[in-house]
């Protein structure tokens, strides 16, 4: 069997991981898991865990570790056929232990983006919540304004990208995400990259990743389990 490629993207809100995610998951066709969509999809259901998540996700607070471990790793177990990127997991040091005892990761790129840059864009930043298409009025706008290119329904603003969330997030995010990145700084495949525009980041990521990645070698369809 083909090897399988293990990588995840760490950076603030804001800073590109989803931008980049999708363009790493189309141009090198690995499955893509975002943290933020999972839970949000969790949300969706009237399920034990959608209703314990929600209190979390609606004050803008990390859900706690073994609850997100738990869902997320049970995921990660129906692509297990899967070369995978993750996205805004694990974003804790207690998650990274706990995905680290199952997976050895291949690649971890981080972002390093100002952040008067997170802040114009975030303000900027508007979603199709049933898709997770993500939009941005200034470098990715909408055909239509306020409204889905391909379903043609309306668009919203999290409440977590309103600025006074937006300050919260942000400091959370620098005291939890340092021990992460130094822990994958210490495995050696951590690679990191500063810039103010993902377009500028975008070329560099993508010839990292065509020297690690040989397209031919990955499984060109992977199994994944219904949820
Ligand atoms: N102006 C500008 N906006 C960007 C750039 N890259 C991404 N965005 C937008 O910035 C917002 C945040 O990007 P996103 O990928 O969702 O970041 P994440 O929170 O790290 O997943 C979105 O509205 C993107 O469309 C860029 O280079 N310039
Ligand atoms: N790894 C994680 N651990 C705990 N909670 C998380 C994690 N990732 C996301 N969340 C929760 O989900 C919410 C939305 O996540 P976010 O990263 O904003 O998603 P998006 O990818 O849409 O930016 C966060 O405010 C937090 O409550």
């Amino acid at each position: 069997m083909a090897k399988l490629f293990r990588a995840a993207i760490v950076g603030p809100p804001g800073s590109g991981k989803g931008t980049i995610s999708k363009r790493i998951a189309q141009s090198f066709g690995l499955q893509y898991l975002s943290g933020g969509h999972f839970l949000r999809e969790s949300l969706k259901g009237d399920t034990e865990a959608g209703v314990l998540v929600k209190t979390y996700v609606e004050r803008n607070m990390l859900v706690p570790d073994h609850v997100m471990t738990r869902l997320m790793l049970h995921r990660l177990e129906q692509l297990n056929s899967c070369s995978w990127l993750l996205d805004g997991f694990p974003q804790t040091l207690a998650q990274a232990l706990a995905l680290n005892n199952l997976y050895q990761l291949d690649l971890v790129i981080s972002l390093n983006i100002p952040y008067e840059t997170l802040r114009e864009r975030l303000s900027d930043r508007w979603i199709h919540p049933p898709s997770g298409r993500v939009y941005n009025m200034g470098f990715r706008p909408p055909r239509v304004q306020g409204k889905d290119d391909i379903t043609g329904e309306p668009l919203i603003q999290h409440d977590d990208d309103k600025p006074e969330a937006l300050m919260v997030r942000l400091r959370h995010y620098k005291d939890v995400a340092k021990p992460v990145i130094d822990l994958y700084k210490s495995q050696g495949i951590l690679h990191s990259f500063s810039d103010t525009d993902t377009d500028q980041i975008w070329p560099s990521i993508s010839s990292l990743l065509s020297t690690k990645i040989h397209t031919h070698q990955l499984p060109n369809t992977c199994q994944t389990q219904a949820h």
